[in-house]
């Protein structure tokens, strides 16, 4: 018996996402993203590398399937991607986009597998970053008419839905770092996006309740745990500042209706306000159903001056680091997690993504022997337990991912499946972590 036991209604999942899995970027319609054209532009992604094939799920997907129902999950995350429904973002549907997503719908409900939508994971149609994108607040009516449309066509078939995949990616990395597409580096832009993305989380999710569509409805943010490395006042302040980047910039104004003054303060300092409109905040707090969160790392940091965005450096204090550069803190899953309860109550949590990138080798007889990553998983899986007997409800886990799939400016070298794609066939080869995780969902638990 296994001494680790996790609820019987506990989910268990694995997610991927659109433009990072599905390939087939100009089939059936399919409209251009933001990420088609930041990949086809050389220089932002590794090796030039781009989604146009990535692991084809979108001819592969009963083949994804099949690895999910042996794997045993109850759920399966994945992404619609909008410039399938809605090509040029508004305007004329397309039905073939719909027709892929009943496919692979119609095709998990019959493996008995729950499938949980996230609507935006970062594949913005083009057309309308063409028009200012998300700077521009036209961009919420087209979510909400987007996410409308999805909702009606899957109502009662999808029963958990994310409205946006980590804004703080879609904001700050994507148009203040400008790592990711678009690629701007503009800090009021970056501020004026994420506000814009909250605002339409909270359109669809009105939407979601007066349309009266069947299941639940959240969002997912990624939060980062960061303490500060001393007592010291200018220690703790920085760390705050540098942890709120990530983590009180988003769950404020999602779940109390207000942005932290210490940071509104910050970046008005920075030359950055935030384009608040009358009853925004109100949208933005819509009540939802649950709270997805993104872990994967966490850190130290101690006051710098003119280090960054905060006048915060990070202090390197030993951690194991994965082949992505972050550091392997378990220990953090479950303070972020103590701090969500602590700070917002008790509204359900599902870890929508956790996992770990290591530079995997196929042997000659197909397997992945990663132990690094089934011990990344098994240390992370430890502090769910703890958490769920400390009495925070955590009722779901998806591993990143089921797939290696493209990696956003990363390209292919960076994998983070519990199953090795080969680039060349296409061929998916289970990891002994995919072993791992198939028996920890069979007995529900394991040995610590
Ligand atoms: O980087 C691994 C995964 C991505 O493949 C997912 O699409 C994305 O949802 C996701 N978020 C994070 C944490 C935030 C982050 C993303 C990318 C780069 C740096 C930090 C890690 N991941």
């Amino acid at each position: 018996m296994a001494n680790i036991q996790f609820p019987q209604d506990f989910v268990w999942g694995t997610a991927t996402a659109s433009y990072q899995i599905e390939g087939a970027y100009q089939e059936d319609g399919r409209g251009l993203s933001i990420w088609d054209t930041f990949s086809h532009t050389p220089g932002n992604v590794f090796n030039g590398d781009t989604g146009d094939v990535a692991c084809d799920s979108y001819h592969r997907y009963e083949e994804d399937i099949a690895l999910l129902k042996r794997l045993g999950v109850k759920a399966y995350r994945f992404s619609i991607a909008w410039p399938r429904i809605y090509p040029q973002g508004t305007g004329e549907l397309n039905e073939k986009g719909l027709d892929y997503y009943r496919r692979v719908v119609d095709a998990l409900l019959a493996a008995g597998i729950e499938p949980c939508v996230t609507l935006y994971h970062w594949d913005l149609p083009q057309a309308l970053q063409d028009k200012g994108g998300w700077a521009n607040r036209d961009a919420i009516a087209a979510f909400t008419n987007y996410a409308e449309t999805v909702f009606k066509a899957f109502d009662g078939k999808i029963k958990q839905w994310i409205t946006f995949n980590e804004t703080w990616c879609v904001s700050f990395l994507s148009n203040y770092i400008g790592a990711h597409a678009p690629g701007n580096r503009d800090l009021q832009l970056a501020v004026t996006i994420a506000h814009n993305c909250m605002v339409a989380h909270g359109e669809a999710v009105k939407k979601f309740r007066a349309l009266g569509i069947q299941g639940e409805i959240g969002t997912t943010h990624n939060l980062y745990w960061f303490e500060p490395y001393t007592t010291k006042p200018e220690d703790v302040a920085a760390a705050r500042r540098n942890r709120a980047y990530n983590n009180e910039w988003f769950m404020e104004p999602t779940f109390k209706g207000t942005y932290p003054p210490f940071m509104v303060d910050w970046f008005r300092a920075k030359g950055a306000e935030v384009p608040i409109e009358p009853g925004d905040m109100e949208t933005i707090a819509q009540p939802i159903d649950f709270i997805g969160v993104n872990f994967y790392s966490g850190g130290f940091g101690r006051y710098k001056k003119d280090e960054g965005l905060f006048d915060c450096e990070e202090v390197q204090v030993g951690f194991d680091k994965t082949f992505m550069d972050w550091n392997v803190y378990p220990d953090g899953l479950y303070k972020v997690l103590s701090w969500v309860k602590e700070e917002y109550g008790d509204v359900p949590i599902y870890i929508t993504e956790n996992g770990a990138c290591y530079d995997d080798e196929l042997t000659a007889d197909n397997r992945v022997h990663d132990a690094r990553r089934a011990d990344y998983y098994k240390k992370h899986f430890i502090q769910c337990h703890r958490l769920i007997e400390s009495g925070v409800p955590l009722k779901g886990y998806f591993a990143w991912s089921l797939l290696d799939n493209f990696e956003w400016a990363e390209g292919y070298r960076k994998r983070f499946g519990i199953v090795y794609t080969n680039y060349e066939t296409l061929e998916r080869h289970p990891k002994d972590s995919y072993y791992f995780i198939q028996q920890v969902i069979k007995d529900n638990g394991f040995e610590a």
